[in-house]
């Protein structure tokens, strides 16, 4: 089951992602540099040059780029070669098990026995490779990397049965493709299943994925962790591939944003549901801000550690792309700090080598939370992990010019050249008179600090070059974690974990006690409006990412607040994401009315969405729906279900789809209204029941069905329209998608599903063929799928890719060794089958469509429509 649940979602992340350039000839093995003494990328380039004349070769070398990083040590002389070499050489291919899924311990073994075994004796193209081998610091053999390129993968015949695994796990959500180092940072994150976890910059959401592995790790299935993620990203583009991407997870526990990560808002969240001992003597029960337990900042940076992967970076790599990311980088790793829980913990990460954006900015971090946060030393985790201390002396380079130390730095550079780049961190003031008067006194008076036409100038004569000694860092930055491509062929990464010692000095706690009478929603809601205006009370952070003063948690709040209604900002936001979205009815948001409202410095409690062209996020009241979809699902009165429903449509009447959201989810949802929707939401929720639009759908008792995301969740809950089904009969409601009650193997199920009522059911797999009576525990094992119910059949309600995934699993269980069908009983399913119609085997495009109330063609396109990246309705 591709995450915790079967989803339809098509990876079209993976074809939108940044395209992999390396496009390595037929013979070539430039895979690992070991195997491939003399073969570069250049003769890759030659070969693509033989193939493909129009093609330009890319370069992979940039002198500012080995100058650079010679200079700043990256690493020892004697490694230079081999450190480039590598840099020059394709990245191999990785990939994740999906520990939620439910298959993972098949999946791992099919790798730990049959591939492993079977591919390791293949020859490739003449040569011996290491075809597979699970990732050694990987915990529990659910990370592998792959020796064999995309080209050997599609062409070799001896690997078509792995390529086919491989696109098969990975469309149905099972394995995830993912850099290997990309997979390091959530492991150092140490995230527990109680854990609120925010996750800053997300997309394309490889991350986030593993951090809600980890948040519903040890979940039983029907329960939810307490825990949640959320997960934010500037681009709504790639907010979108976050939300294809974490779709497969099935979960309730997550909420998709869409903010500038330095200026993320405040949530809140009922106080009743922080720990006891968290809460400070003498407080009272109400509303206190959301403090998380884990933040990940995986921020922007200028990616040179991906060159493997993108080689186009050789190109465009300059020393400047890294000092413009700093100041950035700085104030999205503060604001990750601020919304820290004390005794949280930080994990800062970039895919970059640069020490400006790496070791610098952890230090200024530092230094700005004085002594309010500390550098874990986690030398000890992950022991088979080959990583290198973070650099203690750097340099800043600027226009080609090397620089020491701030005081050199000239005037007019010091906008984008700031103290805190620099080891000691010493700000201008901070250096003696005699510093002042070195060459930036010198440059003012021979008058070429400007052009007089804004175009800066440094005479590079006047500036300290090369071999000057750089300054050493007192922090202990030996502590951050620099990973390289030669250690264990990989791509390079940097990571930092911090952990949250005290609140950040100047700290005004945001938190409201509801006064003691005052219990209604009302009253919550005037506290927080309150509170909003407490908080925006005009202070200002300073922007420019060279800020030399301490920015207190309460002035980075009320920056937040006043750029969380920019209207012009707004607007910028609406254009783009309307277009790439789709709505899910054509309702216009009530913003697109009301959009005067939002005036800036005053805030209107809104009941409707707030963020134009992002539909609202609603809680779902009908309570005449909801009692019939209990009613007619038999869901338990103990499962949570009343108020634990939201919808992305104002309407009541033309909502499509249900979506189901956990408890902390709710709270955070439910205070986030009440305070004006701070929180601009892509996406949130399980999306658990879908109306029925057929026209036997809108006859049926309850117009909504039960979506394959939902089903792990809701199914320990319902006790009604459920069918057990022997292997046999699963296996062929897999294999022909529709049969008639009278067609099924074992005629006592087909006699039960008539008496089922006309309308969605769920068929679970029954382990034991001999006792079909029901009423068997629903396990972790349970295999089920959603289906209709129809006049005279049951008809599968999984996509074609599902059902063949899920018959691949089958076959590997014991339950699925049964006899075959007798040939004609086969054919004459067959035939049936083809008489009739599949429900969404659209490979099948002959069949026509049967007279029950199954999806057809269309409706399944609507469906994998509705499933591409959207605000969800
Ligand atoms: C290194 S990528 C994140 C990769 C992601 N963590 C993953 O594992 O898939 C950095 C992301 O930061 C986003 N970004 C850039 N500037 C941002 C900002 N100011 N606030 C939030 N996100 C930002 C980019 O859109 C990009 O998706």
């Amino acid at each position: 089951m591709g995450g915790r649940g079967r989803s339809r979602t098509q990876r079209k992340h993976f074809r939108q992602s940044r395209e992999n350039v390396w496009k390595r000839p037929k013979s070539d093995d430039t895979q690992n540099p070991e195997n491939s003494s003399n073969s570069t990328p250049d003769d890759t380039n030659d070969s693509r040059v033989n193939r493909d004349p129009g093609w330009q070769p890319f370069a992979t070398q940039n002198t500012g780029f080995d100058e650079y990083y010679k200079e700043q040590e990256i690493v020892s002389q004697e490694e230079w070669d081999t450190f480039v070499k590598y840099l020059r050489t394709p990245l191999p291919a990785a990939f994740r098990i999906n520990s939620s899924s439910q298959f993972y311990r098949d999946i791992r073994l099919q790798l730990e026995n049959d591939f492993t075994i079977s591919l390791q004796a293949e020859d490739i193209d003449g040569c011996e490779v290491v075809a597979i081998k699970p990732l050694p610091w990987y915990p529990n053999n659910l990370a592998w990397h792959s020796n064999f390129s995309r080209n050997q993968l599609r062409k070799n015949q001896t690997l078509e049965r792995f390529h086919e695994f491989l696109k098969l796990e990975n469309e149905t959500g099972n394995i995830t493709r993912q850099e290997a180092v990309s997979m390091v940072p959530p492991l150092f994150l140490d995230v527990q299943p109680h854990h609120f976890v925010l996750d800053m910059c997300a997309a394309p959401g490889s991350k986030t994925f593993q951090l809600l592995e980890m948040i519903h790790q040890m979940t039983e299935p029907g329960t939810l962790p307490s825990g949640m993620v959320i997960a934010n990203d500037l681009d709504v583009q790639r907010c979108n591939l976050l939300i294809h991407q974490t779709k497969r997870m099935c979960t309730s526990n997550l909420i998709v944003t869409n903010h500038e990560a330095q200026h993320f808002p405040s949530c809140h969240l009922h106080r009743n549901h922080i720990n006891n001992s968290e809460l400070g003597n003498g407080e009272e029960p109400g509303i206190t801000q959301l403090q998380f337990d884990r933040v990940l900042c995986d921020v922007p940076c200028s990616g040179d550690g991906t060159l493997r992967k993108a080689p186009d970076i050789w190109r465009k790599w300059n020393a400047g792309n890294g000092n413009g990311l700093h100041g950035l980088q700085v104030q999205i790793g503060m604001r990750g700090i601020t919304l820290l829980k004390v005794g949280g913990r930080m994990i800062y990460s970039t895919c970059s080598m640069n020490p400006i954006e790496n070791e610098a900015v952890v230090a200024e971090i530092l230094r700005r939370c004085e002594g309010s946060i500390e550098l874990v030393d986690v030398s000890s985790e992950l022991p088979q992990l080959i990583r290198r201390p973070g650099l203690k002396k750097w340099k800043v380079r600027d226009k080609g010019v090397w620089f020491t130390s701030y005081k050199d730095v000239p005037k007019y550079r010091r906008s984008v050249v700031t103290s805190g780049m620099f080891p000691s961190g010493k700000t201008y003031e901070e250096t003696s008179e005699h510093d002042h008067e070195t060459v930036t006194t010198e440059l003012v008076e021979n008058g070429k600090e400007s052009t007089g036409n804004g175009l800066q100038m440094i005479d590079v004569s006047m500036v300290p070059t090369q071999c000057l000694e750089a300054e050493v860092s007192t922090l202990p930055l030996e502590r951050c974690m620099r990973i390289v491509p030669h250690d264990q062929n990989t791509g390079a990464f940097f990571i930092a974990v911090f952990h949250k010692l005290s609140p950040l000095s100047v700290t005004q706690k945001k938190t409201v006690s509801l006064p003691k009478k005052m219990n209604s929603s009302n009253a919550q809601a005037e506290i927080l409006k309150n509170e909003v205006k407490e908080d925006s009370d005009g202070v200002e952070i300073d922007s420019t990412g060279g800020t030399e003063g301490q920015l207190s948690e309460a002035n980075i709040d009320a920056d937040i607040l006043d750029n969380g209604i920019d209207e012009d900002a707004l607007d910028t936001d609406s254009n783009i994401m309307s277009k790439v979205t789709e709505k899910e009815e054509a309702q216009p948001s009530p913003d697109t009315k009301t959009g005067a409202e939002v005036t800036r410095g005053k805030r209107k409690l809104q009941i409707q969405g707030k963020w134009r062209g992002v539909d609202p996020v609603l809680f779902y009241r009908d309570d005449t729906v909801i009692d019939r979809i209990m009613e007619f699902y038999g869901i338990k009165e103990s499962f949570p279900f009343k108020g634990h429903l939201i919808t992305r449509n104002i309407d009541n009447n033309h909502v499509k789809r249900i979506y189901y959201i956990s408890k902390y989810v709710k709270d955070v949802l439910e205070l986030n209204l009440l305070a004006g929707q701070h929180l601009k939401i892509a996406s949130v929720g399980l999306k658990m029941f879908e109306r029925q639009t057929s026209k036997e759908g809108t006859t049926a008792p309850c117009l909504f069905r039960i979506s394959s995301e939902g089903l792990p969740l809701i199914l320990p809950h319902i006790t009604k329209q459920i069918l057990y089904a022997s292997a046999v009969d699963f296996k062929h409601l897999l294999q022909y998608k529709i049969i008639k009650f009278s067609d099924f193997v074992n005629p006592e199920f087909g006699e039960k599903a008539s008496k089922l009522m006309l309308g969605c059911c769920v068929v679970v797999l029954h382990r034991d063929d001999k006792d079909l009576s029901g009423d068997e525990q629903v396990d972790a094992s349970a295999v089920a799928i959603g289906c209709w119910r129809g006049r005279t059949n049951v008809a599968v309600m999984v996509t074609a890719i599902d059902c063949q995934e899920l018959l691949e699993r089958l076959s590997a269980l014991k339950a699925t060794e049964t006899a075959p069908m007798q040939d004609n009983s086969s054919s004459q399913l067959q035939l049936k089958a083809t008489e009739t119609a599949p429900v969404q085997d659209n490979s099948s495009s002959q069949l026509k469509a049967d007279e029950i109330g199954h999806k057809n063609d269309s409706e399944i396109k609507e469906d994998i429509k509705a499933s591409t990246p959207e605000t969800l309705g």
